[in-house]
Order: structure tokens, then C-alpha cells, then sequence
């Protein structure tokens, strides 16, 4: 097999764990399965406090281990149920003097050689600030930075061109981003990226996010959680609410290879679905891309996190050349390896000023080619008797503005065969055409049924199955108005209506049924006939 870095890969039975490995998988199996990529791509580990194993920065010793589990419980959960999380191993948390001898001895031995952090320098907009404590952890050599609240890639808005009406302004997606950006900028929330630095403060953050963790991915022994955590190599971006650790995501930049393996991933079980798994991610992304340098991350999904991901640009499609990855990350059971690939230019923690600066761009072109965005006055539709209007309307706003023009009034079948374009001969024609239409149904020997409404003292259930009842002395009353039928469509669906309910109410072989059918069909001719001589209907 070739290699990546130089040394060749070893065959997987002979695999010992590397330093980390993703959340999603069964984690005994995983670990025997994974391959030892660190050693022969890795750089040398930094001398590390915990006993041993320097070449991948494991914990090895037990005694490391409880120290750091020992410490986790009490200082980091936002919740109290958080203390649950480590259960067996956390019984010591009141020990405070673990922490202090775990820090003490990071701090006494600083790591001999400071860490490679990558700024990119080519984009002068991007501007990733050190805390005190980045810069003492840089000091130290542990790679730690803060993200500020303030994105370093900045949408620029243009105040001018902000609209106001009628405008959707955002969708779910940009107003939870746009909330969780205005509480960075007032300071309640922050995102920060930190290793283990031995700076006190972060490692409570990390401990926390251990905790999170160890909570959230029940299939993955804490131990190795701990250990991937605190290992240098892996870098982990927090989500800090009012100082308490609220989720994160650990990863580990393969800066030679340019792609970044992302080991765990969670937010605390009460703040989950809120954005902040999407926040994180697009916190995560601008910072790989432009302080790691990386264009690519890799993952082996939960196969319950696999709809996160996908919402968050991955894909079960690996496009990555394999030589870039093959033999870096470990292969797993029981996750589904996903890919995203980071883009280089969007201002991932500002998308949501994009998305509306988008939106509005789409906005001004619409109304540049239509008044849709006119709103009129409404039409009053209040109605006396038989849903006859009040008043006719004669016009409604807007709608000579829309393009409409008289001449297109209607599309009435009766209206083409009379060639007045005079709107009221039309009517008139119509009324006449309509009268004679419904005399001759009421002297047919069929209308009985049909002459008034139903009354629901006889048939108490009618009004329970027919929801939209119609009969001759409704429609007579609607043509008498001479406001209701514009159309000699309006009519004709009024007449099918009723015939449709007599058959829906009616079973076929019942007088109704047969008095429906029989007076429709007479209808119907006497229409036809109507409509051939040009309304002069008998
Ligand atoms: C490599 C690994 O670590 S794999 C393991 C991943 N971690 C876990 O499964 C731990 C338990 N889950 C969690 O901690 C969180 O739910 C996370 C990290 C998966 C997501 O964080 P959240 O803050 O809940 O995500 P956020 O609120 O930003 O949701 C983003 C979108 O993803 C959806 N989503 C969130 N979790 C899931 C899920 N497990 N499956 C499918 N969709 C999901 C949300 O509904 C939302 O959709 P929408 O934008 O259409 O409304």
C-alpha cells in the first residue's frame, strides 16, 4: 500500500488505537479496527504532563485519567443532570486538587515546541483574534484561539436598500442564526476553539464539553472521550453560554493533508434543535478554513446525526482524492463516513446577512417587473339574503393596473354569442337568458323536489352531508338581484350543484335521484338549444 507521508501504513490486525476516533461508531469494535494513521503522518506530540505515550498524546495512565474525569463533574455542567453524565469514575468530583495537580503539571511542563497555527494572511478580511488565553496557550504551545463574537468575514449591509413591506424577511434557517449572532454580539454566547492548553479556564471548557460528550454519545467509553479531548493533536470549538460550556465539536486538523477529522460532535441534551449544532458547524468551518487551513472535513456519522450533517453541507460521497485522507482516519462499524467540503469564500458565521442581502437583491427585481408587492384595499363582500352582495362591484383596485382592460371581461360562453360589447346589454341578456332558463325548470313535472330548500325538520341530517345546499328559489332570488350572476357560468354551476346534491344525498334509485338526472338532462338541452338560437330561449 502506498504511504501517505512516507512511512508505509500497517496492515489493520496489527493496528494499536490512534489518537482518535469518531463518535458514531460501536465504540469496542472501532477502536480494534482502527488504523494507526498518526504514527507515520502525525507530527511528534509535544511533551505531554500525562504519563506515556508522547507519540500520539494518549493518556495512558489511570490515574491521569480520574484526575481529569475527577474534575469535570463539579465545575462544568450547565445543568445539574450534567453530573450524571460520568458516573462511576466521577464520584471524586469534589477533588479540586486533581484539576490543580493536572494543571500544576501541564503548566510545569510546557511543551517544547509551540504549536504550527496557520493564519491565512491572502483574505485581510479575516481577522481571528487571540484571547489572553490563546495567547498564553500559543506561548505555551498549545494551539488555542477564541472566535469572536464579531464574525471576521462581514456581510456588509447596504441600509438603503432594506425593505420592509410585505417582505419575508427570513426563514427558520436565518432568523435561529441571526438570534444566536445578536447574542454573540451582545456577549451572552461565544464560540471558542481551545486544546489542551493547561489554561485553566479552557480546561474547564474542555472538561465540560468531555462531560457533554460522554453524555450525549453513550456508545463511546468515556475514557477514550477524555483522551481525545485532551489530546493535542485535536482541537475542540466550544459553544460557551454565560460562561458554561453548552456543546462543541472536536476535531483533529490534518494540516499537511488539509481536511480535518471530526472526532465528536453534541449539544447538551436541553439545547439541542435551538441552531446551535449549526452555529457550531459554521463556526468550526470558518475557523478550519481560515486559521487551519483546511478545505475539507471528514466524519463518521452517528447514523442518527446523518440528517445534521446533511443539513450542514456533508455527503455520503467522498469526493476527497483518497491519497489525501486514505490511512488518517480510522475506518468504523456502525457510522456512515461523510464528507463536506468548506468553501473559500463564505462568510460562514455571517450567512444569514447574505441570505437576506439575497433575498432582498431578488425582491428589488420583482418589483422592478410587477406590482405584486402593491397591496389594495380589500373588496366588501358583505352579503344580504341567498349570498346576494350588498352592492355590485364594479371594479375591483388594482386590477386596470395588473393589465386588465373591459374587453377582457369574462370568458363566458353566453357573452362570445352576443355581439354587444356593452357591459350592460350584456347583463341584461344575461338575466333574460336566465330567467327563461330557470321558468322552464320550474315548469318542468321533475322540479318538485328542487322548488324551495331543504327543510332540516324533515330530513334532520341533510344539512350534515350537503355542506353547500342550493334549490330554484335561491337561484330565482340570485338572478332577480341582477348583482349576483356576472357570469352565465355562476348559473350553470349553481344548477349542477344542486343537481350533484340530490345524487350525493339521494341513492340512485330513490324519486330524488331520478327527478335530479331527468331535470338535468332537460336543463341541458334547453341550454343548448338557448345558447344555438342566441338566448332567445323558450
Ligand atoms: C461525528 C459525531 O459526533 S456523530 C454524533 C452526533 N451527535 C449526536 O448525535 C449527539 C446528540 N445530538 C446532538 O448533540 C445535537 O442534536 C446535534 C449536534 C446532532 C445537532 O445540534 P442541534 O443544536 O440540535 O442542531 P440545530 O438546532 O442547529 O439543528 C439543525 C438542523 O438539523 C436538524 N437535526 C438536528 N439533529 C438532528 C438529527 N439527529 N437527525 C436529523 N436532523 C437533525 C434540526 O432539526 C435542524 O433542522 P432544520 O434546520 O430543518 O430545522
Amino acid at each position: 500500500m502506498e504511504s501517505h507521508g512516507g512511512g508505509p501504513l500497517r496492515s489493520r490486525s496489527s493496528q494499536s488505537p490512534s489518537p482518535s476516533h469518531s463518535a458514531s461508531a460501536s465504540a469496542t469494535s472501532s477502536i480494534h479496527k482502527r488504523k494507526r494513521a498518526s504514527e507515520d503522518h502525525a507530527p511528534p506530540f509535544p511533551p505531554s504532563s500525562f504519563s506515556a505515550d508522547t507519540r500520539d498524546g494518549a493518556l495512558t495512565s489511570n490515574d491521569d485519567l480520574e484526575s481529569i474525569s475527577a474534575r469535570g463533574a463539579d465545575s462544568d455542567s450547565d445543568d445539574d443532570s450534567e453530573d450524571a453524565v460520568v458516573d462511576d469514575d466521577e464520584e471524586d468530583y469534589d477533588n479540586d486538587s486533581s484539576m490543580r495537580t493536572f494543571t500544576a503539571s501541564r503548566l510545569g511542563n510546557p511543551p517544547s515546541a509551540p504549536r504550527n497555527t496557520k493564519l491565512k494572511t491572502d483574505n485581510s478580511a479575516v481577522k481571528i483574534e487571540n484571547s489572553d488565553g490563546a495567547k498564553d496557550a500559543a506561548n505555551a504551545g498549545a494551539g488555542a484561539m477564541e472566535i469572536g463574537p464579531v464574525p471576521s468575514i462581514v456581510v456588509k449591509e447596504d441600509p438603503t436598500k432594506i425593505f420592509t413591506d410585505n417582505l419575508q424577511t427570513s426563514g427558520a434557517y436565518t432568523a435561529r442564526e441571526e438570534s444566536l449572532k445578536k447574542e454573540e454580539e451582545a456577549g451572552r454566547l461565544k464560540f471558542v476553539c481551545h486544546s489542551n492548553d493547561g489554561v485553566d479556564e479552557h480546561m474547564v471548557w474542555l472538561i465540560g464539553l468531555k462531560n457533554i460528550f460522554a453524555r450525549q454519545l453513550p456508545n463511546m467509553p468515556k475514557e477514550y472521550i477524555v483522551r481525545l479531548v485532551m489530546d493535542r493533536s485535536h482541537k475542540s470549538v466550544m459553544v460557551i453560554r454565560r460562561n458554561h460550556v453548552v456543546g462543541g465539536i472536536t476535531y483533529r486538523p490534518y494540516a499537511s493533508q488539509k481536511f480535518g477529522e471530526i472526532a465528536f460532535c453534541a449539544i447538551t441534551a436541553d439545547e439541542q434543535v435551538k441552531g446551535y449544532g449549526t452555529r457550531l458547524m459554521n463556526h468550526l468551518k470558518q475557523y478550519a478554513r481560515d486559521v487551519d487551513g483546511l478545505t475539507h472535513f471528514l466524519t463518521y456519522a452517528d447514523n442518527n446525526a446523518v440528517g445534521y450533517f446533511i443539513k450542514q453541507g456533508f455527503t455520503k460521497e467522498i469526493h476527497l482524492e483518497k491519497d489525501r485522507w486514505q490511512g488518517y482516519i480510522k475506518d468504523y462499524d456502525g457510522g456512515i463516513l461523510m464528507e463536506c467540503k468548506i468553501d473559500p469564500k463564505l462568510p460562514y458565521t455571517d450567512l444569514s446577512t447574505m441570505i437576506r442581502r439575497q433575498r432582498q437583491a431578488i425582491d428589488e427585481k420583482i418589483r422592478e417587473l410587477s406590482n405584486c408587492h402593491i397591496v389594495y384595499t380589500g373588496i366588501d363582500f358583505q352579503k344580504k339574503e341567498a349570498g346576494i352582495p350588498k352592492k355590485i362591484i364594479d371594479d375591483i383596485p388594482g386590477l386596470r393596473e395588473a393589465g386588465w382592460t373591459p374587453d377582457q371581461w369574462g370568458h363566458s360562453r353566453f357573452r362570445s354569442l352576443n355581439v354587444s360589447t356593452d357591459n350592460t346589454t350584456n347583463q341584461k341578456h344575461l338575466s333574460g337568458f336566465m330567467r327563461s332558463l330557470l321558468k322552464s325548470m320550474l315548469d318542468h313535472a321533475d322540479a318538485w323536489p328542487f322548488k324551495e330548500p331543504v327543510d332540516a325538520r324533515d330530513v334532520p341530517d341533510y344539512y350534515d352531508i350537503i355542506k353547500d345546499p342550493m334549490d330554484l328559489k335561491t337561484m330565482s332570488k340570485r338572478v332577480e338581484s341582477e348583482l349576483y350572476y356576472v357570469t352565465f357560468e355562476m348559473f350553470v354551476a349553481d344548477v349542477r350543484r344542486m343537481f350533484a346534491n340530490a345524487r350525493t344525498y339521494n341513492s340512485p334509485e330513490t324519486i330524488y335521484y331520478k327527478c335530479a338526472t331527468r331535470l338535468e338532462s332537460h336543463f341541458q338541452s334547453k341550454v343548448q338549444a338557448g345558447l344555438q338560437s342566441g338566448s332567445k330561449i323558450q
